[in-house]
This record gives structure tokens, sequence and C-alpha cells, in this order.
């Protein structure tokens, strides 16, 4: 038997908790400890006297994949199959997506046949003909990791890379696409190039994808799949996922601890114990998962354990400035998942989510409305709204309403807004991130550290890989209990 402190109460911590309670066998003692008043981290939904839901966080969950298989098995097992809403790929807002550049919006391929068009914004060229070239491209001779913008110019050339990779990235972790990691950021397509000597050749030639040992049986999930559902949310939002985790856990006997902050982590590895300090309290336990930023870990060694402190420390987050807006009527040029601005057009948004055209169901009720999301800063935020701790807010909001105004000619008053400013809210995988990784991994396996790293800053961010990456160290972690 073992005890277990989680350390961080957002998604990834909660998830940890919810795999860990589901082996009271092995583990007697399950507590989290969260430094905040509330759980649930990023995911943050609002829902107004109107009964229009924003959110301030992730808002829609991709079905693809492991990961995507995964948590619906979690969210079918939390009930939460009624709450669930689904988009199918052939929905206008899973299906189109836009960049906007030189003035306008232009419309992304969004299926086979669009591959074979040509694109204003890939130099007139279509996709199939970058395809059909790019395993003619000599391959990189040096070894080891390299940028992401640098990877794809190589390969697909640069008008491809700064009108559609550069924004993509943008749309994922806010950052730039010249200082991330390609290894880190998109590993089978870098791996595809290493064995083959081309994207396509890899990923066309190379070797089929491993079965995962981790089994989803669900009904949610076989429903997903026979329905062919694209991306999901839920009724309430995607907060009402960590409200049902947090419910769950509370019935489960989890101790749940909000303002705990924990500020030290001492470890006596000859006899497996880990105290774990907060401002006012010690509490002693066999094990910990941390689940909070990479950053915040890197301060909780208290001098020991440099190769930790230093690797975590590595790399920045990125911080977004978010204004959602509700407008009376259906404003939008044309439905959609939202559109994305290249770093190197002269404007001050990263990009808009058409939220009322992908969940028409969080409008409020009775009355035509249209919700969007604009995403701005980023990497780029405190060069242009300078220190996000002194910002004006109504900064935020007044460039919203004038880009929305100038991009998508919506120039009435919005019924609604909120601005929020979700600072150091993404990790920025930066060159090297993979390997850093890999050496704090063996350092605290060899030193027998009883700790594990989980959350966004290690394995890919977004709420599908947290949950995924929580399950997989809590299998690791009792498998070495179930041998011990
Ligand atoms: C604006 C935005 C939009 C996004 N959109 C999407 C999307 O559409 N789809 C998607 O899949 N993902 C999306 N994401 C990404 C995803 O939401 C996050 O990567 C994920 O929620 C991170 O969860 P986490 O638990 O790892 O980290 P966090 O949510 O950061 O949780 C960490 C927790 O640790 C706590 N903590 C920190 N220090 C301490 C300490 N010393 N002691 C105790 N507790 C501490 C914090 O208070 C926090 O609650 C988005 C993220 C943002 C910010
Ligand atoms: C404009 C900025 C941002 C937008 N969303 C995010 C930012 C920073 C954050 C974000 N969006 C997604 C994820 C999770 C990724 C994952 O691994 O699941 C995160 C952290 C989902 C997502 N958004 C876009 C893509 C291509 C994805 C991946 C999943 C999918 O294909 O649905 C692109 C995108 N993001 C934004 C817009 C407006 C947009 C495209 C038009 C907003």
């Amino acid at each position: 038997m073992t005890s277990v402190a989680v350390i961080g109460g957002g998604i990834s911590g909660l998830s940890a908790a919810y795999y860990l309670s589901k082996a009271p066998h092995l583990v007697n003692k399950v507590v989290l400890l969260e430094g905040s008043s509330r759980l649930g981290g990023w995911l943050q939904s609002t829902r107004t006297e109107e009964g229009a839901i924003f959110e301030h966080g992730p808002r829609s969950l991709r079905v693809a994949g492991e990961p995507g298989a995964n948590i619906l098995g979690m969210a079918d097992d939390l009930g939460l199959t009624d709450q669930i809403l689904p988009v199918l790929p052939s929905h206008e807002g899973a299906k189109n997506r836009f960049i906007y550049a030189g003035g306008k919006l232009h419309k992304l391929p969004s299926n086979f046949r669009g591959l074979f068009r040509r694109y204003e914004l890939f130099a007139n060229q279509s996709p199939a003909l970058m395809g059909l070239r790019e395993p003619f491209v000599k391959g990189r001779q040096e070894e080891g990791d390299e940028s992401v913008h640098s990877f794809f110019c190589r390969r697909l050339g640069k008008q491809f890379t700064d009108n559609a990779i550069d924004p993509m990235v943008r749309g994922i972790y806010g950052g730039d696409c010249r200082q991330l990691s390609v290894q880190a950021l998109f590993p089978s397509i870098q791996q595809a190039e290493r064995r083959k000597g081309s994207i396509t050749r890899g990923l066309l030639f190379g070797p089929k994808k491993k079965e995962s040992p981790l089994k989803v049986d669900s009904e949610l999930l076989k429903k997903a799949r026979q329905e062919r559902w694209a991306l999901w949310s839920l009724k309430d939002g995607l907060e009402a996922l960590s409200n049902s985790l947090q419910e769950y856990l509370m019935k489960s006997g989890v101790e749940l601890l909000t303002d705990r902050r924990v500020e030290t982590l001492e470890f006596d590895t000859t006899n497996q114990v880990v105290q774990v300090n907060t401002l006012d309290e010690q509490l002693q336990v066999n094990h910990v998962i941390s689940a909070v930023p990479s950053q915040c870990l890197s301060q909780m060694f208290a001098g020991n354990h440099p190769i930790l402190s230093e690797n975590l420390s590595v790399n920045p987050s990125a911080t977004i400035g978010l204004v959602n807006l509700e407008f009376s009527g259906s404003v939008l040029p044309s439905e959609g998942f939202g559109y994305l601005v290249p770093s190197g057009q002269p404007e001050r948004i990263l990009g808009a989510v058409f939220d009322s055209s992908i969940f028409p169901q969080h409008n409020r009720p009775n009355s035509a409305t249209t919700r969007l999301t604009v995403m701005m800063g980023g990497t780029w935020f405190c060069e242009q709204f300078g220190d996000p701790n002194e910002v004006d807010t109504s900064l935020l909001l007044d460039v919203a309403l004038e880009t929305m105004s100038r991009h998508l000619n919506i120039t009435s008053s919005p019924l609604r807004s909120f601005t929020t400013i979700q600072k150091d809210c993404i990790p920025q995988y930066t060159l090297g991130h993979t390997d850093r990784l890999e050496q704090m991994e063996s350092y605290i396996a060899e030193k027998r550290l009883p700790l594990s790293l989980v959350g966004c800053s290690y394995r890919g961010v977004g709420v599908n890989d947290c949950v995924l990456d929580a399950r997989k160290a809590v299998t690791n972690l009792l498998k070495t209990h179930e041998r011990d």
C-alpha cells in the first residue's frame, strides 16, 4: 500500500487523482493540493444570466487518436454522456478554417478534393503538388533538434510554412514556430523524414502505429466512432468536466485541499518518503505526482537536484489575452471554426474562434446571437501590449472590437464582453525539449526519486494529452507497486 500526493488541481492533477482512486487495493491515501481557491486550472466556463456559455480556456476536445478515445472513456465513467455536444466532421464549425492574410480571409482545404486546388495563400500551388515534390527535397544531414519553421521551410517551402504552419502553431501554442521544437511538436513527421528521407514517404511507408496497451471500453466511444464525431464539448461548458471529476473524487475519499500552495519537496530516497511543505503544513507521502507547470515545480527543490530545477525552468510560457464577445443577430461572414493570423501580418490578434458556429447550443436561448472569442498576445504579448500585470483590459477589448470590425465587418456594439488575461497559460516546447525531458526522466529513475511529472509542460498541451499523460503516469506507478 502506498500514499500519494498530487500537486496541482488542473485537469492533469484531477485526472491523476481519478486514476489513482481506481486502485484502492494499491493506494491507501490520495491527497490533492491546489494552490488557488478553485479546482480546474484553465478549464473556466461562465454561464450568463441570459443562459449563454462563454469559455475562457479550452472550448473543444478532439475525438481522434488514443488521447481522444481515452477522455471519452473518462467522460462516460463520470456519467457525462447526456451532457455531450458532439460536432460532426461535415459540420461547418469543424470543417471550415480560415487564415487572414493580405487583408482577407482564405479558406483552408477541408477535404480530399481541396488538396488538388491551387491556393493564393500558397503561391498558387496545390497542397497535392507540394506533397509530390517533397520526396525529392534532400534530407537534413545534421542530427538533433530543429525549429518547426526551419523544418517545414526545408521540406514544404517558406510560403506554406509562413501561411499555414506558422498560424497553426499560433492557434495551439500561441507561440512562434521559429522558437519551438519540431521534435516535440511534430514527432511523427520529424521521424518520417529521419527514417525515409521524406515526410510523404515516411508517413506512407513507415511502420504502423503500435496498438496501445491501454484499453478503453466505452459505449460513448463506440457511439462517437459510429457517428464519426470530430470534436465535442459539454452543455455547461468544459469546466463541467473538472467539476464532475471533483464530485467523483470527493465521493471516492480523495482529500481535495485548495489554497494549499506547495513551497518545497524533500525526498528521502532510502525510505521512499517525500515531505510536502506548504507555508504552514507538512505532509509525508510515499510518492508525489507533480501536475503543476514545470516552472513552478522547478522552484520546489530548495537547492537540491539542480539537474531537475535547471531543466524544468528552461521553457517559457505564453500569455493569452482573451476577449469573449456576444453580438445580436448572425453577424459572421461565413460559418466555421474560426481564423488564424500568420505572425508576418501587421495585426495585433492571433486569431478568432467562431464559438456560436461550433456550439450554437451555448448561445442564449430564444434569440439569434453570435459568440466569438478573440485571442491575442501569446509569445508577442509583452511587445504588443506591455507587462501583463499592468495592461489595461480595455485596451484588449478595443483591439478586439476594432479588428472584428475590419476583418469581419462586425460594427455593432457587443451585447456582452469578457476580457481575461491568462498569464503564462501555454508552455512553449523550445528546442531540445524532448532531450531535456528524457534527461529528467533518467535522473528521476537513477536516483529513485518517488516523483512523476505530468501536465501540459511535458507531453502535449491539449486537454486530451494531459488526461492520457496522467493515466500513463499512474499506470506506471501502480506497476512498480504491484511488483514490490
Ligand atoms: C486560452 C486557452 C485555450 C485553450 N484551448 C484548448 C482547446 O480548445 N482544446 C484543448 O484540448 N486544450 C486547450 N487549451 C489547453 C489546455 O486547456 C491546458 O493545456 C490544460 O488545461 C492544462 O492543464 P494542467 O492541469 O496541465 O495545467 P493547469 O490548468 O495550469 O493546472 C495547474 C494547477 O496547478 C496549480 N499550481 C501551480 N503552482 C502550484 C503550487 N506551487 N502548489 C499547488 N498548486 C499549484 C495551479 O493553480 C493550477 O490550478 C487551452 C488553454 C488555454 C489557456
Ligand atoms: C488563436 C489562438 C488559439 C486558439 N486556440 C488556442 C490558441 C492559443 C489553444 C488551443 N486550441 C487547441 C488546442 C489543443 C490542441 C490539441 O492538441 O488538442 C489548444 C491548446 C485546439 C486546436 N485549435 C486549432 C487546431 C488546429 C487545434 C487542434 C485540434 C483541432 O484540429 O481541432 C486551430 C485554431 N486555434 C484557434 C483558432 C481560431 C484556430 C483555427 C481556426 C484559437
